[in-house]
């Protein structure tokens, strides 16, 4: 099989912005990985996001946009088309050569229990103003084979994980950990499929509490962490939940854990005490796995936090494991995402599985998403 230039396109659960990363690969062990992008919202965008997630909540079928959700759902696929735009006009040699979108959208409801996942993001008006076909949708089919529709990135981490470096590749099974603003893992073993599921929450409360208590939008270094302590009576209170102790697969809504734990606490203890959550959190999960890995690999900007790495690493070692970052193994931590995007775009126009039974709980491995054509008159339309 030849391989695919793809665009990816996440805009994840912390709302910070979109990241895109151009791909090329056959969808199976081929994978060359070109430049990547991020596109910022300013504040007041990210909070038009957070705000509508309320309106979400009463989301009876997936295709209902009440309150604000229709208009952003276009304003947000008009900025995914900009940002493509600006992408692309950078890109050069092979990479100029695009012929497919990965979008994933953003998240504004996830309910794998009423079978419903919500991803704004409309394939059709983005196919229209870039020009290229676009792959979207691309959790529904899992959640229609019984799945939790969430993480989809295993594939991608399974493909990563065979192209390591000789020196890491000997450590298989390794753990991919991706602390965005939930956290998820894949434990990918020498032999079969990648075992999966989200882990907890990563920055998401971080980055709530610190814009609730001091009008931050994140732990920058985790800076405001540095001059605090862990409240160990918080910690117990929050993993004392039992999603922690549910056996996978399990997926978790942005909502499913709020700040409901950390009244009265100062700014930086409760900054923290939630990196600490976000690290055990992560460290229960190999409780899930079929072995306890001996490589953890950390992507996602949670890796940016000295101390959610340091309290996994020292956690990690405990159980007779070593955690590193993307970027000692070779590869980005900022562009994950959206490069598994332009991979599984490229799977699902192959027809070959997004998900498997071990990574969402899907009764067989299958294909997914929903392929959008630009209209025979479109073409790079000016914004
Ligand atoms: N320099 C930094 N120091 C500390 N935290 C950081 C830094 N940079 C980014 N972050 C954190 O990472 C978050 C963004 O991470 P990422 O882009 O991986 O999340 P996402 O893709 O939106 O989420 P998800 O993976 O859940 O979909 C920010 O909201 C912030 O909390
Ligand atoms: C429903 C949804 O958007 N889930 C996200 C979220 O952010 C992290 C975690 O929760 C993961 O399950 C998923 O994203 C990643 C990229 C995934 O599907 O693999």
């Amino acid at each position: 099989m030849t391989a695919i230039c793809a665009i990816g396109l996440m805009s994840g659960t912390s709302m910070d912005g979109i990241d895109l990363a151009v791909v090329a690969s056959d969808g199976a062990d081929l994978v060359e990985r070109g430049p990547a992008h991020f596109v910022p919202y300013e504040a007041a965008f990210r909070r038009r996001i957070e705000a509508s997630l309320d309106d979400a909540k009463s989301i009876g079928e997936r295709t209902e946009r009440p309150g604000d959700l229709a208009a952003l759902e276009r304003e947000i696929t008009l900025r995914h088309a900009a940002a493509v735009e600006t992408f692309r006009s950078g890109l050069t040699g092979r990479w100029a050569d695009v012929a497919l979108i990965g979008f994933h959208g953003q998240t504004v409801l996830h309910r794998p229990e009423r079978g419903l996942t919500v991803q704004l993001g409309d394939g059709a008006l983005l196919a229209d103003r870039t020009g290229l076909p676009v792959v979207h949708d691309m959790r529904a089919n899992d959640m229609l084979h019984g799945g939790q529709g969430a993480p989809l990135v295993p594939a991608y981490h399974a493909a990563l994980a065979r192209s390591l470096p000789p020196d890491l590749r000997a450590t298989l099974p390794v753990a991919f950990v991706n602390i965005g603003g939930i956290s998820n893992v894949t434990f990918v073993p020498g032999e079969g499929d990648p075992v999966a599921f989200d882990s907890g929450p990563g920055n998401a409360l971080i980055d709530q509490w610190v814009s609730r208590e001091g009008g931050l939008p994140f732990d920058e270094n985790g800076m405001i962490a540095s001059e605090g302590g862990v409240v160990q009576t918080v910690l117990d209170a929050y993993l004392a939940s039992p999603f922690f102790s549910r056996p996978a697969p399990k997926s978790l809504d942005r909502n499913d854990f709020t700040l409901d734990k950390v009244p009265g606490l100062e700014l930086a203890d409760g900054a923290r005490t939630l990196a600490a959550v976000s690290a055990e959190a992560i460290l229960r999960a190999a409780g899930h796995m079929p072995a306890v890995p001996k490589l953890w690999i950390v992507c996602g900007g949670g890796r940016k936090n000295p101390h959610i790495v340091g309290d996994l690493r020292r956690g990690a070692e405990r159980q007779g494991g070593l955690v590193i970052l993307a970027e000692d193994a070779g590869l980005d931590g900022d562009a994950m995402e959206a490069e598994a995007w332009a991979y599984l775009a490229v799977r699902a126009r192959r027809g070959l599985p997004l998900t498997f039974p071990t990574t969402t709980g899907c009764r067989l491995p299958v294909t997914g998403g929903a392929l959008s054509l630009p209209s025979e008159t479109s073409g790079p339309v000016e914004r």
